[in-house]
């Protein structure tokens, strides 16, 4: 009884550090460049970049029974359970709360059940920023990336199952935020510095 009260009151204080957080969703198929611009807009405006991707990946390193099982379902390009990415990027976003001016989530929400979860648990987004590039431009700089990245999925059979994935389940993410009004789409086929600026506009328009 006791033990319980004691960890109500713990886990609504956790809450409370993010509760008012700005939050940016970074939504663009695999290759699109969203680390990339992710990367600048920590640089330029001091926002904590947390991506789902990399969060996963450190878990693998970690040689974990969760590792384990999440590598196998990330090399065959499929969605990871739900439940484990959102504990994940609430986790780190409550250990970066008192020094973060806002947050980039990058990588997620895969699908439109992921962004309602992300809601329920943690706050609504004020932008969802579309780094949008052609397929083919993608899978070119996939390719290119892995030849030095050492990501499992960053081969051409996966990339191709990635890109399915992206255009099944994303794309319809950027509709439903769009009946909202906080979409903005970014070109990505630019070269990087010409994409940030359309980037820097957007978040400038936040304040
Ligand atoms: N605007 C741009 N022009 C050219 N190359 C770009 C680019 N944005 C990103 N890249 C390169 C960097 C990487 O090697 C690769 C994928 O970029 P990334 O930021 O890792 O993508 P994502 O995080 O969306 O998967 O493409
Ligand atoms: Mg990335």
């Amino acid at each position: 009884m006791g033990n319980t009260c004691t960890t109500d009151s713990i886990s609504i204080s956790r809450d409370d550090k993010i509760k008012d957080a700005k939050i940016i969703f970074v939504v663009g198929g695999p290759g699109s460049g969203k680390g990339t611009q992710c990367e600048k807009i920590v640089a330029k405006y001091g926002y904590t970049h947390l991506s789902s991707g990399d969060l996963l990946r450190i878990e693998v390193a970690s040689g974990s029974d969760r590792g384990k099982q999440l590598q196998a379902i990330m090399q065959k390009g499929e969605l990871v359970p739900l439940d484990t990415v959102l504990d994940m990027i609430k986790d780190a976003m409550i250990a970066k709360a008192d020094v973060s001016k806002g947050f980039l989530i990058d990588g997620y929400p895969r699908e439109v059940k992921q962004g309602e979860e992300f809601e329920k648990k943690i706050g609504k987004p004020c932008l969802l920023l579309y780094v949008d590039a052609k397929a083919e431009t993608m899978v070119k700089r996939l390719m290119k990336r892995g030849e030095t990245s050492g990501r499992s999925d960053d081969n051409e059979e996966t990339i191709k199952k990635r890109l399915d994935l992206y255009y099944k389940a994303t794309e319809p993410v950027i509709s439903f935020y769009e009946g909202r009004g906080i979409v903005r789409k970014v070109d990505s086929e630019l070269p990087v510095d010409e994409v940030f600026s359309q980037v820097s506009t957007a978040i400038d328009a936040l304040k």
